[in-house]
């Protein structure tokens, strides 16, 4: 009877708790278009790694905040839908409690060089909207390169689970068991990787300690160098005086036009050295697809003369060695996938073939088998290509050797790759830098252990019970 009790007590005691679950809201305010992220995860499990999911994306209509400098109360509103959707899909008494952040990138920081009232105008719009809402508003700001760039790191490295295996005595003594992070937007790009090499450059270098591993990071970050501003740039090259309008440009398929205001172009911080004052103020680009001379052009954006330091990637910015492998997400990946090379098998030169086919592609054949494609997007994958083997390969030092180093990640396990997991994660002090305490068992294995010495212990008072009782037997004279 006492086992029984024991047995129930145990199962009955121990049985889990029903999941108690937290929320988050961040907004990814990028160059090119904002989009909402809700990360869930168990409230009880919150200090453990890999337990925070994202549970759903919303992409806000139109273009990124900074687009909204002419009219800053539109940048707000146009977050209603997308902030609509998050109070639908977060229970109602969990929203009060659930922290929304808001973080700009690149294209805000290019809007808060040419003009900074505005860019805080832009701000205060899309805070105070975010403020209308049943959660808790933690901010709208502008992050730095550096905080985009080791977010990157921490979110791909979080949801590949390196940090938990690093953890363990054994991963303790493991060198470099992180991925590098490759972060590809419109108008900045980022590098990220643990680099067991002296950081010469003390605004490239970040420390962290993270579940009682510590972990010395390389980072940077290009303002300019994101796909929509090198093209810019690239243009800005060729651009002909007032006498001829047009521009013979590589980067597009043949048979492609678009007409482009010389105004709109040179807007951006990013082609301040460019400007030339006699350029005509429209321009037309006509495509003629070739891989090779759109290659020589995209190099000109990367100056490999001067450094000061040991050794450099491009600008004078200095980079240690590439070290161990490197997940490349957001651009990197859309580009690599709309393209089919995201498999990790096909080698550097297989892919610059692909990008070389893809330009030398007619306009029109491209368009007729893309039809669902956004023109934009359609028209700029030869550029994006050439951009993209350019910069890993010129501009950061990959070769056919360590191409195999690098996979293109979308999302893993169900959360896209980017910044804005680790910003939260930061920011809702979710990654403990000491490993947190964790019972030995499992619930299954205490109920498991518990069961099989409730058993035991009925087995043994049965034997000593029988054993006992035999002298009475031989007493009674029965044997
Ligand atoms: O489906 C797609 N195909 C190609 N490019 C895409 C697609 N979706 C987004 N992009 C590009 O990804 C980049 C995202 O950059 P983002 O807006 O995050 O800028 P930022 O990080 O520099 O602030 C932009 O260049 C955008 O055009
Ligand atoms: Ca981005």
């Amino acid at each position: 009877m006492g086992a029984v009790a024991l047995i129930t007590t145990a199962v009955v005691q121990n049985k889990p708790l029903p999941k108690n679950m937290k929320y988050g809201i961040v907004l990814d305010a990028g160059s090119s278009h904002t989009s909402v992220y809700i990360y869930e995860w168990p409230a009880e499990k919150e200090n453990d790694t890999g337990v925070v999911q994202q549970i759903d994306a919303c992409k806000v209509d139109g273009n990124g905040i900074s687009s909204y400098a002419h009219d800053p109360p539109v940048a707000g509103l146009s977050l209603q839908k997308c902030m609509d959707k998050a109070r639908e899909v977060i229970p109602e008494q969990q929203q009060r409690e659930t922290p929304v952040y808001l973080g700009a990138t690149a294209g805000m920081r290019l809007l808060r060089l040419n003009n900074a009232t505005l860019a805080d105008e832009v701000l205060s719009s899309v805070g105070s909207t975010l403020r209308s809402y049943p959660f808790e508003f933690q901010g709208a700001r502008i992050i730095t390169g550096q905080e985009e760039g080791a977010y990157g790191w921490i979110t791909i490295n979080y949801l590949l689970g390196n940090f938990l295996e690093n953890s363990g005595w054994l991963g303790r003594l493991k060198q470099s068991a992180t991925f590098g992070a490759l972060d590809l937007g419109g108008a900045s790009t980022q590098i990220t990787f643990v680099s067991k090499k002296e950081i010469e450059s003390q605004e490239n270098s970040l420390h962290f300690r993270l579940y009682g591993k510590s972990y010395d990071v390389y980072t940077h970050s290009y303002l300019c160098y994101g796909k929509d501003q090198a093209l810019r740039r690239q243009i800005a090259y060729t651009i002909p005086d007032a006498n001829n309008s047009t521009i013979l440009d590589p980067c597009f398929n043949s048979g492609y036009r678009r007409n482009t205001s010389t105004k709109d172009l040179y807007s951006s911080p990013c082609i301040a050295q460019q400007r030339i004052s006699t350029a005509p103020s429209n321009i037309e680009i006509k495509g003629t697809g070739n891989y090779q001379l759109c290659k020589q052009k995209v190099e000109m954006i990367f100056n490999k003369t001067q450094c000061t330091y040991s050794q450099c990637s491009f600008n004078g910015i200095f980079q240690p060695n590439l070290e161990g492998e490197f997940g490349a997400f957001s651009a990197y990946y859309f580009v690599m996938d709309f393209l089919k090379l995201t498999n990790e098998k096909i080698s550097l030169e297989r892919v610059k073939e692909a990008v070389k086919t893809h330009c030398s592609r007619p306009w029109e054949e491209v368009l007729k088998e893309f039809p669902k494609i956004k023109e934009k997007y359609l028209s700029e994958y030869c550029f994006s290509g050439t951009y993209i083997l350019s910069l890993l390969e010129n501009g950061f030092g990959f070769n056919s050797e360590n191409w195999k180093d690098i996979s293109f990640l979308g999302k893993i396990k169900g959360s896209d790759a980017g910044w804005t997991l680790g910003y939260m994660l930061n920011l809702t002090n979710m990654i403990p830098a000491e490993l947190p305490y964790s019972p030995p068992l499992s619930h299954g294995s205490y109920i498991g252990l518990m069961v099989f010495f409730s058993i035991l212990l009925v087995f043994i008072i049965l034997t000593c019970w029988l054993s006992l009782r035999k002298p009475k037997c031989l007493q009674k004279g029965i044997i």
